[in-house]
């Protein structure tokens, strides 16, 4: 699908590679296909050691020269990006953002004329290969050009096409979900810890018990309440556990986690 077409990466940091790598591990694009940039020497130096047929080059050449760009630098650094970038991108190109809070009405108005624009918010699982993204169109990106770019993230995970007006609420759901879960899944192994398991076989039953349970769940289809019942026997130890859970607030607590992510995302976008 890929074929003959060249793709950009601005911002080589922790996404911008994990798409890279999953790209190519899937083979959807080849090396002599990639262009990257970034302003940090050693990030490019460790892509051209694992890579050496990227081509390594600088923002603007690169901009000039790719079918698809996909900028992956901070969204504080995007708005200056887009500026310095502004005569290179043309409405033959399609422009992938992954960017947190940065709407594709901002890259748009960065832009000289009607180009087209897809925001993605994936997340650090596509290492992986089991991450999610999420994707929505711009004014100009049309329906078609949101299945190219999903056919990108699909080759790190699942992708899901969304309203743009929901994207702060899967960033701060999804987005930066694995970092609720990792601290879910660290303390867990530090119960286990607590209650004399080794640290190393506590961290397994942890990561192994949230997998399997996500995968029961994404398997059955089954309601996220039957599947705890199925677990819960009366008077048994489950209960006495969620108990404790509802206590401490959990649900409460992962609720305001997600609002105050989704908040966050606004501000970086200039909303609030
Ligand atoms: N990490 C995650 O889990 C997720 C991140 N995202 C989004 O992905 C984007 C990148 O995040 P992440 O990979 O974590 O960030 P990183 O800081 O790891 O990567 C960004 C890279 O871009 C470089 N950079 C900054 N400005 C420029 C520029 N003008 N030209 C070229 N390169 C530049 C940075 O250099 P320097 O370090 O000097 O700034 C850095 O090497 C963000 O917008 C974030 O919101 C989306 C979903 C999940
Ligand atoms: O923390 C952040 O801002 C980025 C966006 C989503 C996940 N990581």
């Amino acid at each position: 699908m890929f074929e003959n077409q060249k793709i950009g990466l601005v911002g080589c940091g922790k996404m911008g590679t994990i798409l890279l790598s999953g790209m190519l591990r899937n083979r959807l694009v080849a090396e002599s296909q990639i262009r990257v940039a970034d302003v940090v020497k050693e990030r490019l130096e460790e892509i051209h050691e694992a890579y050496p047929d990227i081509v390594q080059e600088s923002n603007q050449p690169l901009a000039r020269s790719v079918d698809i760009l996909i900028l992956a630098v901070k969204p504080q650094n995007l708005p200056e990006l887009l500026n310095e970038l502004t005569e290179d991108i043309h409405s033959g190109q399609l422009i992938v953002s992954v960017a947190a809070g940065i709407s594709t009405r901002l890259i748009e108005k960065h832009l000289s004329g009607p180009v087209r624009v897809v925001r993605a918010m994936p997340n650090t699982p596509a290492l992986v290969g089991e991450g999610v993204t999420a994707l929505a169109a711009g004014a100009y990106a049309t329906q078609k050009d949101v299945e190219t770019v999903a056919r990108l993230f699909e080759a790190v995970g699942l992708t899901v096409k969304i309203n743009e007006n929901l994207m702060d609420a899967v960033t701060g759901l999804s987005g930066s979900g694995p970092g609720y879960v990792f601290v879910i899944l660290e303390a867990l192994a530090d119960a286990g810890v607590f209650l004399g398991l080794p640290r190393e076989t506590a961290l397994k039953l942890a990561a192994q018990t949230l997998l399997g349970s996500a995968k029961l769940y994404l398997r059955t289809g089954k309601h996220p309440g039957e599947l705890k019942d199925m677990v819960t026997s009366p008077g048994g130890t489950t209960i006495a556990g969620l108990k404790a859970l509802e206590e401490g607030r959990l649900r409460a607590t992962l609720m305001t986690a997600v609002e105050a992510a989704t908040r966050r995302s606004k501000v970086l976008a200039g909303d609030e």
